[in-house]
């Protein structure tokens, strides 16, 4: 496949990325996929055919991240739809593929509403499964646009933050093209400063167990021409203590009615360190990431993952949900605690930044407020 390697100054657009699209060849219509659990050593396509090909995608994080999760939802339901399977069951396997991620429900509930609503004014199930998928397209668009407000308006902060500009950002995990119809969260907001010349460093968290920084952050901004440094999330500490850490960029999986973050475990020691360093913790997220029906991050469900991931080095042979034939790491038997996710408490929040503008401080009211504008937007 394409170079993957930008070279120096060389910016390869990230809406370059093949991360999720829709095809209809002679056969049928297929969900196609970058599969993410191969980067960064092969780019490699999954066509799924129907929505249990997407769960089993979304299980073992071919696909991954909270907004490109809700995308994948939406496309979910469309491809039952005009395959002929039983939408409402598709809907149910999708919904529940991960739970963390308020995104994936999100784009599910749209496109079964989507296909329901055309069903029932029109009875012709042709006609539902075209509503569906345009539902799906119309979140893909949405993302994007989100994906480019976010980044103005991360960058505008960053700037009003350190005047100045040569940003130092240190980034958990993958929050990039990826993860999105668009160029990404928190990842967006560092390619926004980087392409003006205002990004000195990109610390990037290798982001254990599953490397998403490693593998996936580290490839996105190679291929964008970014300064970025890879480091083991144990070494974000000595960062912050040299002062070598503007700021904090992460994204999010679900925003409690409170403000509380569920993130990629990892995030709420650098939340923690952020503070004690008095450092800017940014979390970058749509509107759609608020979460007004969860009230605490207490009622946040954290997906608990599969101990071999933290005990086998995973080749691309182990999948991420079958398991076996990765590298022992540890004794075979050893037991292994892995929550995908964990959670910052508002306080500890500086800014939440979303395509509407910027959140700071966090409060329930005006997360509210947003959630109820949002909502009486109609969707497209
Ligand atoms: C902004 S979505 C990216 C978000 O999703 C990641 O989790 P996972 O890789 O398990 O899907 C992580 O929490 C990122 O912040």
């Amino acid at each position: 496949m394409a170079d993957q390697q930008a070279r120096p100054g060389e910016d390869k657009r990230p809406s370059e990325i093949p991360v999720i699209r829709w095809e209809e060849p002679p056969e049928g219509p297929v969900l196609i996929l970058l599969d993410q659990t191969r980067l960064p050593s092969e780019e490699v396509e999954l066509v799924c055919t129907d929505a249990s090909a997407l769960v089993e995608a979304i299980r073992s994080l071919a696909v991954r991240g909270a907004p490109v999760l809700g995308i994948a939802g939406a496309y979910g339901v469309a491809l039952a739809a005009a395959r002929g399977f039983d939408v409402d069951e598709a809907a149910e396997a999708l919904e529940s593929a991960r739970p963390t991620a308020v995104n994936l429900s999100l784009g599910v509930r749209r496109g079964l509403a989507a296909y329901r609503d055309a069903l029932a004014a029109t009875g012709d199930p042709t006609a539902a499964a075209t509503a569906a998928l345009a539902s799906a397209q119309a979140l893909h668009r949405e993302d994007a646009e989100a994906s480019a407000r976010m980044a103005a308006h991360g960058l505008a902060l960053l700037d009003e933050l350190m005047p100045g500009g040569g940003h130092r950002v240190l980034t958990h995990c993958n929050t990039g093209a990826l993860v999105s119809g668009g160029e990404g969260t928190a990842f967006a907001v560092a390619l926004a400063a980087h392409r003006v010349g205002r990004l000195r460093r990109l610390w990037v968290d290798e982001t254990r167990p599953l490397l998403q920084g490693a593998r996936l952050t580290a490839w996105e901004a190679a291929r964008c021409g970014m300064a970025y440094t890879l480091l083991t999330d144990s070494a974000a500490g000595s960062l912050f203590a040299a002062g070598e850490v503007d700021a904090v960029l992460i994204g999010a999986d679900r925003i409690a009615a409170d403000g509380s973050v569920a993130n990629k475990v990892g995030s709420y020691p650098l939340a923690v360190l952020a503070r004690y360093h008095h450092v800017p913790f940014i979390v970058v997220a749509p509107v759609t990431t608020i979460d007004p029906d969860t009230p605490d991050g207490a009622s946040i469900e954290v997906e608990q993952r599969p101990g071999f991931e933290v005990t086998e080095i995973l080749t691309p042979q182990a999948t991420a949900v079958g398991g076996g034939g990765g590298v022992p790491l540890a004794p075979l038997g050893t037991q292994a605690y892995n929550p995908a996710f964990d959670v910052t408490p508002p306080e500890l929040v500086t800014a939440i930044v979303t395509e509407e503008g910027v959140v700071s401080p966090v409060t329930p009211e005006v997360l509210a407020a947003l959630c109820a504008k949002a909502r009486a937007t109609p969707a497209v």
